[in-house]
């Protein structure tokens, strides 16, 4: 273990999916048993304390792993040598506040931040936005970072994508490592299409599979649409109602996958969901930060362009691109990009 430490940013370090996501990164399950980290953790000024009760434990945890950890309120200190970035900390919406009022506080924190990672970050920056709204958050962050490449910044829709497979294999069943080929498109947002058409269990289709079980194709079809795809897409609101509070570990645990896979690879038969920058694949808008079927190799995220979509599918998919198409109106409007 004598590589060089690869240097891991988390922005909102002393919140709920911070604490749940640098023990992981720490003990190597995001970058493999390998790679040794240095962790940047920054938070504003009142949340550095809760950052620094996390380092204790991080020390008193002994990582083997873990060559550093640096606290700071300075995006210019937290990001000066980044390799990965997850910004994870970000302005939730609060009673009364509107959409133009989220998207404008958002703007303060991602549009500073995109300009740090442009001056501080390292060449080979990849950042992942977890911090709602997170397409739109890391289309700003992007559009900051004019020296860095657009498809650096990308956006979490894994745990929309792990909730999918959730459902899945309980529907069928089947355990969730048999499962390939969902898909989540757009937004990380309600409007999201989490898509089995090509999906496979076992190596078998998905949609006969479900007919199968449920009495028919018209069956099936009812399911996905009344059930499936809203429990997935509004699952974030279901978390929050049983929990009292929206989800953390998976939220964390989802990072973690799309780090690792970004970074290593997702093998033979990984395709995943992750929100990335739009070059205008399967008619989505150029320039929006959507969710995609991709798979990751050397170090970049492919859409994998080879799907049919048919007619539901394209109006699910249009539907979730039109609200990040509105968003951007937004964003743009108020000058943040
Ligand atoms: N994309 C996804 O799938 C999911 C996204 N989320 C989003 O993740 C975000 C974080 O969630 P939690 O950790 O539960 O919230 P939290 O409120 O526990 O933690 C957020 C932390 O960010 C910090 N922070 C705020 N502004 C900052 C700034 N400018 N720089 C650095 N740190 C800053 C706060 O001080 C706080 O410690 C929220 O926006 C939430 O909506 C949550 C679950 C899933
Ligand atoms: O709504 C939230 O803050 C949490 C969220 O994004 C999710 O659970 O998908």
């Amino acid at each position: 273990m004598s590589r060089t430490p690869v240097t891991v940013t988390i922005t909102g370090a002393g919140g709920q999916i911070g604490y749940a996501l640098l023990f992981r990164i720490a003990s190597g399950a995001m970058l493999g048993p390998d790679t040794p980290v240095r962790l940047h953790l920054l938070e504003i000024p009142q949340g550095l304390r809760a950052a620094e009760g996390a380092a204790l434990e991080l020390q008193d945890s002994a990582f083997p792993l873990l060559s550093h950890v640096e606290i700071t309120d300075d995006p210019a200190v937290a990001f000066r040598g980044a390799n990965l970035a997850l910004l994870v900390g970000a302005r939730p919406r609060a009673a009364g506040m509107e959409r133009g009022d989220l998207l404008q506080a958002n703007g303060g924190i991602f549009g500073p931040q995109g300009r740090a990672i442009n001056e501080h970050a390292a060449d080979d920056i990849r950042v992942v936005v977890v911090g709602n709204p997170a397409n739109t958050n890391a289309l700003i962050a992007a559009s900051n970072a004019p020296d860095v490449p657009k498809d650096r910044f990308t956006a979490l829709t894994r745990l929309d994508h792990n909730r999918a497979l959730g459902q899945l294999a309980a529907a069928l069943q089947s355990p969730v490592g048999e499962l390939r080929g969902v898909t989540i498109w757009g937004n990380h947002s309600a409007t999201q299409f989490p898509d089995v058409a090509h999906a496979t269990a076992g190596g078998d289709p998905v949609p006969a599979l479900l007919a199968a079980r449920m009495g028919g194709t018209d069956a099936a079809r009812s399911w996905l649409e009344d059930q499936f795809i809203p429990r997935v897409a509004k699952r974030g609101a279901e978390i929050i109602e049983v929990r009292g509070s929206s989800s953390v570990a998976s939220a964390a645990s989802a990072t973690i996958d799309h780090v690792h896979d970004w970074v290593l690879g997702t093998g033979d038969g990984g395709r995943t969901s992750a929100a990335i920058w739009s070059n205008g694949e399967y008619g989505v808008a150029e320039g929006v930060i959507s969710s995609f079927p991709v798979v990751a190799e050397d170090g970049a995220w492919k859409v994998v362009e080879s799907l049919d979509v048919d007619e539901f599918a394209r109006r699910r998919i249009d539907a979730s691109v039109a609200e990040l198409v509105d968003e951007r109106e937004a964003v743009r409007s108020l000058g943040l990009i």
